[in-house]
């Protein structure tokens, strides 16, 4: 068994050296699924690149299937974005729905999602989802439902805005990853720990956020990234660019779902003695930001999260190659 040294004393983690343990080789004995099979929940009438650019990176990184569930609105814009992409116009913002109809439609929305839930090795919960009450009571049980069929979930953007709400959606699930920006922290540090973000000692307080919510594993996005399971506390300061473009954490939640579906898989078979969830941040961070460096060389002050997608490959390449 491999347990990886996921940092010593100091923060700073051999991230690399994860990155390349849990990239799988491509087996030719392997068939269609078995690289990962990713699943967005979000994309409303406000937002559709965000589900879009979490869902093509996993597959750019290396998911075979990636998986998006939208409201109905948001379906044939993302469709239109990509056909590798399988688009499910499932959800329901409340504005298209009459009161009276409300339990019968989320009951519907629910066992939709369900038939799909236990294929999936991942999934991203938040991207585009927007702040719709209906919306995100359907998305409260289809996070309850996964829950019950332990798959793991990456919650970001708006699924950060529903948990900072609603804790015992992932209290003490230790496959819940929370990706929250500096906005998003900030809320969840106020509403957790009910003081505000104290920068003194940030490992401490982000360590103290994980434990006190209980079991998940919380990636504080930044100049460094700060990861913590409520355990350990680790850094990922390498590469990055000094480009702020609108989308880059949906890069990362897509990254960080891949890497938590192959560290499990590794994990589950003995090889890391590691915390998945934790070996999923290092590895879908190191990744995301070595893109970014690599697209902010080229583009400069026009790096676009765009950009930054179609360096994710070449990225992964130059760190492990396929060989
Ligand atoms: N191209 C796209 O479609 C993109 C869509 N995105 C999506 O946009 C949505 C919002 O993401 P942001 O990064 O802008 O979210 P932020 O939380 O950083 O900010 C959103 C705005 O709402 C305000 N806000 C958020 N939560 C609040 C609260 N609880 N109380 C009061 N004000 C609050 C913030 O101050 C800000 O003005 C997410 O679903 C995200 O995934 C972004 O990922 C960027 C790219
Ligand atoms: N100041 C910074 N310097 C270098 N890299 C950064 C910086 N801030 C964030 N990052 C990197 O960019 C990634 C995305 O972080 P960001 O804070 O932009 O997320 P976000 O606001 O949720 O993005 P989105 O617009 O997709 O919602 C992080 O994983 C982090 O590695
Ligand atoms: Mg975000």
């Amino acid at each position: 068994m491999q347990s990886v040294m996921i940092g010593g004393p100091h923060l700073e983690v051999d991230a690399l050296c994860i990155l390349r343990s849990i990239s799988p080789a491509l087996d030719p004995t392997k068939h269609k699924g078995q690289a990962g099979k990713i699943a967005v929940i979000g994309g409303c009438r406000e937002y559709t690149g965000a589900p879009y650019f979490a869902a093509i990176s996993a597959l750019k990184i290396g998911a075979d299937l990636s998986h998006v569930f939208c409201t109905k609105d948001a379906a044939p814009v993302i469709k239109g974005y990509s056909p590798e992409l399988i688009v499910h116009p499932l959800l329901e913002e409340s504005y298209n729905i009459r009161e009276e109809e409300k339990t019968s439609i989320s009951k519907k929305v629910l066992d939709e999602v369900d038939k799909w839930m236990e294929r999936f090795d991942c999934l991203v919960i938040g991207p585009g989802l927007g702040r719709d009450p209906f919306l995100l009571d359907c998305v409260s049980d289809i996070m309850r439902h996964a829950r019950r069929s332990n798959v793991p979930m990456v919650i970001d953007g708006d699924g950060l805005f529903l948990v900072t709400n609603c804790v015992d959606l992932v209290k003490g699930y230790p496959l819940a990853v929370l990706t929250p920006n500096v906005n998003e922290y900030k809320r969840l540090v106020n509403k957790v720990l009910n003081c505000e973000v104290n920068d003194q000692d940030g490992p401490q307080q982000l360590l103290s956020l994980a434990k006190s919510i209980g079991g998940v594993t919380i990636l504080r996005k930044g100049q460094s990234d700060y990861i913590s399971d409520g355990a350990a506390v680790r850094s990922v300061s390498i590469y990055g660019s000094p480009r702020r473009c609108g989308g880059q954490g949906d890069i990362l939640s897509g990254s960080v779902a891949v890497y938590v579906a192959w560290a499990r898989e590794l994990v589950s078979k003995g090889k890391f003695d590691a915390n998945p969830t934790m070996l999923g941040c290092i590895a879908g961070s190191t990744l995301m930001r070595k893109a970014a460096s690599v697209a902010f060389a080229d583009k400069k002050r026009s790096t676009l999260t765009t950009d930054i997608i179609e360096c994710l490959g070449r990225s992964l390449e130059a760190i492990c190659p396929v060989g």
